[in-house]
């Protein structure tokens, strides 16, 4: 893919803190008008982990984002978007240049100033071809997976309540010898952005390698542009000599597979490696049935395993990833040393996930070794501030969104749970669907049970029906608006 839209986007690998602390006001408009305009799915497909690096004297824009695909798909079918949006908060802002954060920065902590790029012989391609005495094998040598991070391993990564499970099937499955029966096919984790997902899968790669199984790790980025058209060029034949080959396949972020015949790909794979009793390890962002980019039969099959969520991490398990981080930073850099208070500190104040625990690390890091101020309480306090969240969004109940948005319209929440289509209950019911996506955790489906049992899909049009409108009535925008702060109050 190429960036069309935008002028001058060189591709840039940067280390990055994801913060601007000068613009962030700017940004934080820039990306509601995003969200407005595009609508919340769209957003968290592919914004989510969008950060603003800084901008530039000569009027660049500079964001990350932690993969290539996200750089290329932004690039190619947003930037003169966010170009707009961007100018009309800051008039100087001419062009973007998107970047892609490191994946050695998510592990190895270093100044913010330095700019990381993994060294080759940390991050090992793992090739489908190479068999465990490192011949290769025939057929299969244009298939090559994503690199493996030999760094991410089950040793080092932190199990509390919310990943305990997800951590013990991921260890069983990462374990099995290679002709054991398969217990949980596909294992399926999922988990909002950065609390370790790839981690955990990343962990199981590199185990499972080194118990003799073949493993082929794919991002998404890599499945539909590398996989897909290695596959496309065998016969049917040699593409089931090609999947003989492995032993355990692992996908990240699959919400991220788009278009019709990736997902064919995807589901001739899916079946052909679990019907032939191999592994196959997935993570997304989100539960299998939320996966509304995939066919019915394909979520079904992904929910057919087991499928394990993990929640947030508590202020536990996030200090015990601190000090493993601070640890690994004070063996590395003689002069530095967190005090224990600071890292509490850290613990109670950074609660967002653990690439934000990484970039609290690198800032008080980066703020020791360039000013050699050495690290306090009040030293933190100022360097993390924006990493601090003030207090937690208030949960929402679907039925309150019912009863306030019913009372707003002045309908019964009986009219809006009923199947009655005049005008005056659809938009109400329309609005609080909507409200139900954005302001709770819950499914479509799950919101269409609560609305008088409706599909899914009715539930999307809600959505989709009130974000355009938002985008083009402004009263309207107001009045959701109004409902929305009644809610959090
Ligand atoms: N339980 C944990 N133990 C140790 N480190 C963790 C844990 N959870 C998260 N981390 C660290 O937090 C950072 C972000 O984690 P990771 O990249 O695995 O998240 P992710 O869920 O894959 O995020 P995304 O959805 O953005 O891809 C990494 O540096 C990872 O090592």
């Amino acid at each position: 893919m190429h960036a069309q839209s935008a002028p001058a986007l060189p591709v840039t690998e940067t280390a990055s803190s994801g913060s601007d602390g000068g613009n962030d006001g700017a940004w934080k408009r820039v990306t509601s008008s995003l969200r407005a305009e595009l609508g919340e799915d769209v957003y968290t497909s592919w914004f989510s982990r969008l950060a603003l690096d800084g901008v530039d004297p000569d009027g660049t824009a500079r964001l990350s984002v932690p993969t290539r695909f996200l750089k290329s798909w932004i690039e190619s079918h947003y930037a003169d978007r966010i170009v707009r949006f961007f100018t009309a908060e800051i008039p100087d802002v001419r062009r973007l240049s998107i970047g892609v954060r490191s994946a050695c920065a998510k592990v190895a902590v270093r100044p913010a100033a330095t700019i990381v790029s993994a060294p080759i012989a940390d991050v090992l391609p793992t090739r489908l071809s190479v068999a465990h005495d490192g011949t290769h094998e025939t057929g299969t040598a244009n298939l090559v997976g994503s690199p493996l991070d030999r760094r991410l391993t089950f040793a080092n990564f932190h199990v509390g309540r919310s990943n305990t499970l997800a951590y013990a099937a991921a260890q069983q499955v990462a374990k099995a010898k290679p002709h054991e029966p398969v217990r949980f096919n596909p294992l399926y984790v999922h988990a909002s952005v950065g609390l370790g997902k790839t981690h955990l899968l990343q962990a199981v790669g590199t185990e499972a390698e080194s118990g003799g199984r073949r493993v082929l790790y794919l991002t998404a980025e890599r499945f539909m542009f590398g996989f897909v058209s290695a596959l496309r060029a065998q016969t049917a034949l040699a593409f089931k000599e090609t999947l003989r080959g492995i032993d355990v396949l692992i996908i990240d972020d699959v919400q991220f597979l788009q278009g019709k015949s990736v997902q064919q790909e995807f589901g001739h794979t899916l079946n052909a490696l679990i019907d032939a009793n191999k592994q196959v390890v997935i993570a997304a962002d989100r539960p299998p049935a939320e996966l509304e980019s995939l066919d019915e039969r394909l979520r079904s099959r992904l929910a057919g395993g087991l499928s394990v969520e993990m929640g947030g991490l508590d202020e536990e398990l996030r200090l015990a990833i601190l000090k493993a981080r601070v640890a690994a930073e004070e063996a590395r850099n003689p002069g530095f040393s967190v005090p224990s208070e600071v890292l509490d500190y850290v613990a109670q104040v950074v609660t967002a996930n653990g690439r934000d625990l990484d970039g609290a690390i690198n800032r008080l890091v980066a703020h020791n070794t360039l000013t050699n101020a050495p690290v306090t309480l009040e030293m933190a306090e100022q360097t993390l501030r924006d990493l601090v969240r003030t207090h937690e969004p208030k949960r929402v109940k679907i039925e309150d969104i019912q009863r306030i948005v019913a009372r707003h319209y002045n309908v019964s929440r009986a009219d809006v749970l009923s199947s009655r289509r005049t005008q005056t209950v659809v938009r109400p019911r329309q609005v609080a669907m909507y409200l139900s996506k954005i302001l709770t955790l819950r499914s479509l489906p799950e919101i269409g049970r609560r609305f008088g049992g409706r599909d899914h899909t009715t539930v999307l049009h809600a959505v989709r029906k009130i974000e355009a409108l938002v985008a083009k009535d402004a009263q309207l925008a107001e009045e959701i608006d109004l409902i929305k702060r009644m809610l959090q109050e």
